[in-house]
């Protein structure tokens, strides 16, 4: 006879924070990480793209992270996600870590959460161990109005949610605050909205999202068929192997800068980008080696129109000291972008690399 499955209150709560690109996932996540409750918690990053730059930014030990970062996790990833939830239980059980209490998976910001979901609920050896511990999407309240007019994926991350955060309501009037979350509200009417302050969440979040994994299974495939309903390319049972950039031409390259540069000439090419075709811009991250502070790097971070204020490391996060910039763009060229880093920020063209241009 088998052994009888756990009961839910047993298992461990597998938690999707998503939200479009540049929301403020990272941002949250690192807020909660400081949580001593999430001490035991693992965390699950999908990033694409040659040069990745999140896993360097998040503030996880190296045993609680884990980094998907060969596609997106809806989609060319999903086999991958299913054996890191089923290593990290193993590796819990063996006592080779500390006991599993919660897994976080922070989504790219194109991932659909529907085939996510599916995923993990057709798996029953991994639902005997794990439940849908809630679905987390940030909101950017300065562009989120914006990108659900433009994104499909931005409208099925809030349809599926749990919890509605809205992020960088620092950065609005109480006008368009309140034209989003009516937005919200109506593309969402049973979902709860909370407000983050720079990722700072005041109530306990994560405990307060539904623990019935039964109740969930059957709310979030409601949901599902509601959101494949409007979605002619993929329903929530979607198999396909289906890249972004098939659908949306959505793609990501980046650039690697070997030597150091000059800020002054530097800010004057992020000044000329900012401007440039901001929605298709649709993410610029930036880890920058700055000649006159070269022992601390420069985060930058660029979201469709808004070119967040540079935050400075206290040092480097790893070895490796080169400037690395990561776009995820909309018809835009790579190369359009590398003139203008020659032209605008002075680089020496034979100093920047050209990692393998990836798929969003
Ligand atoms: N002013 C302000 N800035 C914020 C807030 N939340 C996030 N940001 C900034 O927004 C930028 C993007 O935040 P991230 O947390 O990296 O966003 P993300 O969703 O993880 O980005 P991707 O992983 O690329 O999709 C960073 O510069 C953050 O500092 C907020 O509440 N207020």
């Amino acid at each position: 006879m088998s052994a009888p499955e756990p009961s839910n209150d047993a298992k461990i709560p597998v938690t999707i924070l998503t939200g479009f690109l540049g929301s403020g996932k990272t941002t949250v996540l690192n807020r909660l990480l400081r949580k001593p409750s999430l001490a035991g918690a693992a965390v699950i990053v999908n990033e694409f793209g040659a040069v990745g730059l999140d896993h360097l930014l998040i503030e996880a030990s190296e045993e609680q992270f884990t980094l998907l970062d060969n596609g997106c996790v809806c989609c060319t990833v999903r086999g991958d996600l299913v054996a890191t939830l089923k290593e990290l239980d193993r590796r819990s059980e063996a006592g080779e870590t500390p006991p599993l209490n919660r897994v976080i998976i922070e989504t790219t910001g194109l991932a659909d959460p529907a085939p996510i979901l599916h995923t993990l609920m057709a798996e029953a050896e991994l639902m005997a161990r794990f439940r849908i511990g809630g679905i987390v999407t940030t909101v950017d309240a300065v562009n989120g109005a914006a990108t659900l007019e433009r994104h499909v994926e931005a409208t099925k991350q809030v349809a599926v949610a749990d919890r509605l955060l809205v992020t960088k309501t620092d950065l609005v009037s109480d006008d368009a605050l309140n034209a989003l979350l009516h937005r919200l509200d109506h593309l969402a009417p049973t979902v709860e909205q909370t407000v983050a302050r720079n990722g700072e969440i005041e109530l306990d979040l994560l405990a307060s999202l539904p623990a019935d994994a039964a109740a969930a299974v059957t709310r979030i495939a409601t949901r599902l068929e509601a959101v494949a309903h409007h979605d002619h390319h993929c329903g929530p049972n979607c198999q396909h192997d289906h890249r972004h950039d098939a659908h949306h031409g959505i793609q990501s390259f980046s650039f690697v800068i070997d030597k150091p540069v000059e800020w002054d000439a530097f800010a004057r090419w992020l000044d000329y980008v900012a401007a440039l075709r901001g929605e298709d811009l649709l993410r610029f991250k930036g880890l920058v080696h700055v000649a006159d502070e070269p022992e601390r790097p420069l985060v930058l971070h660029g979201v469709q129109h808004v070119f967040h204020p540079p935050a400075r490391l206290d040092r480097w996060p790893s070895a490796d000291r080169r400037t690395r910039l990561v776009f995820i763009v909309r018809d835009i060229e790579r190369e359009t972008i590398a003139r203008t880093l020659v032209k605008f920020a002075s680089i020496d063209a034979d100093s920047i690399a050209s990692p393998v241009l990836a798929a969003a």
